[in-house]
């Protein structure tokens, strides 16, 4: 191939790169739609800077390398920025971060251990708010960086900007210099919770979903009618400044000082930090922390403080010299459908599971994703043989997210749900007004299986080391038709099985007799009653003390209870008044299964209608350890901390839980303190 060729191969890619990425690039800042996950774009971009920075003669100026956001839509009017609202050069890790820091110092010509500002990096949407002698007067999104969209009456409506800067300060009264103008950039975004809840509101009336917070964000501020604004929960963080008349500012610290004498929201979470190394540090909490946090950050931005070095610095096309984004690891990755299964569950619902090309999303093998159910798939349209864009956060089980509308071949497969039970070929019905279908077999294998890993699990007997194969096993074998069989095995019955050793016969029967002294509670969690979740077995326990007292309660009394609402009441008598349940306590009992009263601190209830909320790391409890104590004394853990919440415990390295539990005046204990009110 000679020279001309070459470039010609490479030209072609070129120009397939930044078709693909313009269309992306519409898809996401103008349609708020995006089809891809930001990795596959980000990889997308990064193959096309490689390939340009090989062939610079090829660089074009409408590169999408060279641009920022896509075009402002005209229908809201546009507004041509002072001074460009540019984008960041991006750090994949910290090898990156680490050449970022040396880059400076070398064109800096120094040595000396640079001042960073660090900041969490919000995901939402840029924005330039401008005031002039302190009331605000435009408001527009970045655009492509030259020109953005006029959505001042949009921002208006958002209480987190204020409609006039703060003249004096509301504690000292001492009143403040307001610059004559003032161009102030950040982030309209929207709480996690927000998100869903639009969502769902969404899906109740039929509208296309949103894809993550992000896009939320967009689409919500991106009204013609400012009106649907105002109902969106949008709120703004302040970190930047265009052009500016009257103040000056020797560090962007300050800078970020004076916007909140402003009266401009900045981020609590911002971090001076003297070197990179610091900067790592805060990266890695923030990167531990970041889910409890209400609001999605999708990873951090490093800026040089001084703001003299910054002018130094300058910047290129379409980023400033001296800024980074250091993004998290992507939680969303886009991969293929190979096939679609139906796993059935311990209460016999059937749900829909995508079988996967394997990708690898933050650090771990997915090939599996939950598609929950009929309704969504039908929603999503999700085909056999799709390419979607699949998530794993936090511990939650990877779903598919959305469709690549563009990956459609039109060989896909669509999938409905079969009309008999994978397992057992009973019946399979969807009752009304329910989104689930379910195997209408009583006796059904999965249900039985299901039932039982849930008895034999960590939080209900913790009958140790009993797999699901082994599960299976000892069911297809005859040893086991329900829970109480357990107590009946015997290790002879066990060693003629398949891949069962004489040491791990002897592993499950130890761990059989280990379990035979459940608490009530534990016990109680463990049946697998329907709608009895941990917490409501728990509250059982506390209120009736014993099985005997549970047994005979009537739904009546069970419904005062608080918090038991009518439909767990009806099921929890159910369950008991059946024959059939009676004689499985009996076998119980007969397999010499005991219920124990928790002892000590524990039986005393000292602190029942106490809420605790838990965060960060304690040093001698586990959180099941910490919930455990706090349960058997009476009182509840729950997840968010309100003006309700009793105590929150807070460990090591604590959430935003802490400071929500400082603002609104919540007592809060640490480890010694949280050991006195158990033993008080
Ligand atoms: N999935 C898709 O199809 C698709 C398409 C286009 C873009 N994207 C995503 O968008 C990214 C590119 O977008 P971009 O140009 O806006 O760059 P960026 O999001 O990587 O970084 C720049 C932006 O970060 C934001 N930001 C948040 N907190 C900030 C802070 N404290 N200080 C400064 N800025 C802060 C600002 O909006 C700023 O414009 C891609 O890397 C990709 O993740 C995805
Ligand atoms: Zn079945």
């Amino acid at each position: 191939m000679d020279h001309s060729q070459e470039s010609n191969v490479f030209l072609q890619e070129i120009e397939h790169l930044r078709q693909e990425i313009q269309r992306h690039n519409k898809l996401y800042y103008v349609d708020d739609q995006p089809q891809i996950s930001d990795a596959e774009y980000d990889r997308l971009m990064r193959r096309l800077q490689e390939l340009e920075s090989l062939h610079p003669d090829l660089i074009t100026p409408d590169s999408p390398t060279q641009r920022v956001g896509a075009a402002p839509l005209e229908k809201f009017g546009t507004v041509t920025h002072s001074i460009p609202m540019l984008s960041l050069a991006n750090a994949m890790d910290e090898e990156e971060l680490r050449e970022f820091d040396h880059r400076i110092k070398r064109t800096l010509g120094t040595e000396a251990e640079i001042e960073y500002v660090f900041e969490p990096k919000i995901d939402g949407l840029a924005v330039e708010v401008v005031y002039e002698n302190g009331m605000l007067v435009m408001g527009s999104t970045r655009g492509d960086g030259i020109t953005g969209e006029n959505v001042t009456q949009n921002l208006k409506t958002i209480s987190s900007i204020p409609l006039r800067l703060l003249t004096s300060d509301p504690e000292t009264r001492q009143s403040i210099v307001l610059p004559r103008k003032i161009e102030v950039r950040g982030e309209v975004y929207m709480d996690k919770t927000d998100f869903l809840t639009l969502n769902q509101e969404r899906e109740l009336t039929g509208e296309p979903l949103f894809a993550n917070p992000r896009n939320s964000a967009a689409g919500s501020l991106r009204q013609l009618d400012p009106s649907v604004t105002a109902k969106r929960p949008l709120k703004a963080f302040f970190y930047a400044i265009g052009a500016v008349e009257g103040v000056n500012f020797d560090t962007h610290w300050n800078m970020l000082a004076y916007f909140r004498t402003l009266g401009l929201r900045t981020n609590p979470l911002n971090k001076i930090c003297q070197g990179i190394e610091q900067v790592l540090e805060q990266y890695q909490h923030l990167n531990e922390t970041k889910d409890s946090l209400p609001y999605e950050i999708d990873g951090t931005v490093v800026k040089v403080n001084s703001r003299h070095l910054q002018e130094e610095l300058g910047t290129i096309s379409r980023s400033p010299r001296w800024a980074i984004a250091f993004k998290f690891p992507a939680k969303q990755e886009t991969t293929k459908i190979l096939d679609i299964l139906v796993q059935v569950g311990r209460t016999g619902a059937l749900t829909p599971v995508a079988v996967l090309e394997p990708i690898n999303i933050r650090g771990v093998q997915v090939s599996r994703a939950t598609l929950h159910n009929q309704d969504e798939i039908d929603r999503k349209d999700i085909r056999i043989g799709d390419t979607v864009v699949v998530q794993r956060a936090g511990d939650v089980i990877p779903e598919v997210v959305n469709i690549v509308e563009s990956g459609r071949t039109g060989a896909e497969k669509i999938f409905v749900m079969p009309t008999r039970c994978p397992v057992c070929q009973g019946e399979v019905i969807r009752p009304d007004g329910e989104a689930v279908h379910r195997c209408t077999n009583p006796n059904c294998p999965a249900k039985q299986i299901g039932h039982l890993e849930h008895f034999v699990s960590k939080r209900a007997m913790n009958i140790e080391g009993v797999s699901t194969k082994q599960i299976e096993s000892f069911v297809n074998n005859g040893l086991i038709r329900d829970a109480a069989d357990f107590y009946f095995l015997k290790k002879e019955q066990l060693l003629p099985l398949e891949r069962m050793a004489d040491k791990s016969a002897d592993n499950v029967m130890q761990a059989i007799a280990q379990s035979k002294h459940p608490t009530l509670s534990r016990f109680v969690y463990a049946l697998g009653i329907r709608h009895v979740g941990e917490h409501t077995a728990s509250m059982l326990a506390n209120y009736f003390g014993s099985l005997d007292r549970l047994k005979i309660a009537s739904e009546e009394e069970l419904t005062a209870i608080y918090e038991i609402g009518p439909e767990v009441a009806k099921s929890v008598s159910q369950y008991f008044s059946d024959p059939g349940t009676a004689k499985l306590l009996q076998k119980f009992f007969d397999g010499g299964v005991e219920i124990v009263n928790p002892e000590g601190v524990a039986a005393r209830q000292h602190l029942t209608g106490k809420s605790f909320v838990l965060t960060g790391t304690l040093p001698s409890y586990t959180r099941d350890e910490a919930k455990d104590l706090i349960e058997k004394a009476g009182g509840r853990v729950v997840s968010s901390v309100s003006k309700k919440t009793d105590y929150v415990v807070a460990g090591r390295d604590p959430g935003s839980k802490l400071a929500k539990a400082q603002q609104l005046g919540v007592n809060i204990l640490n480890e010694e303190e949280f050991q006195q009110l158990l033993q008080a």
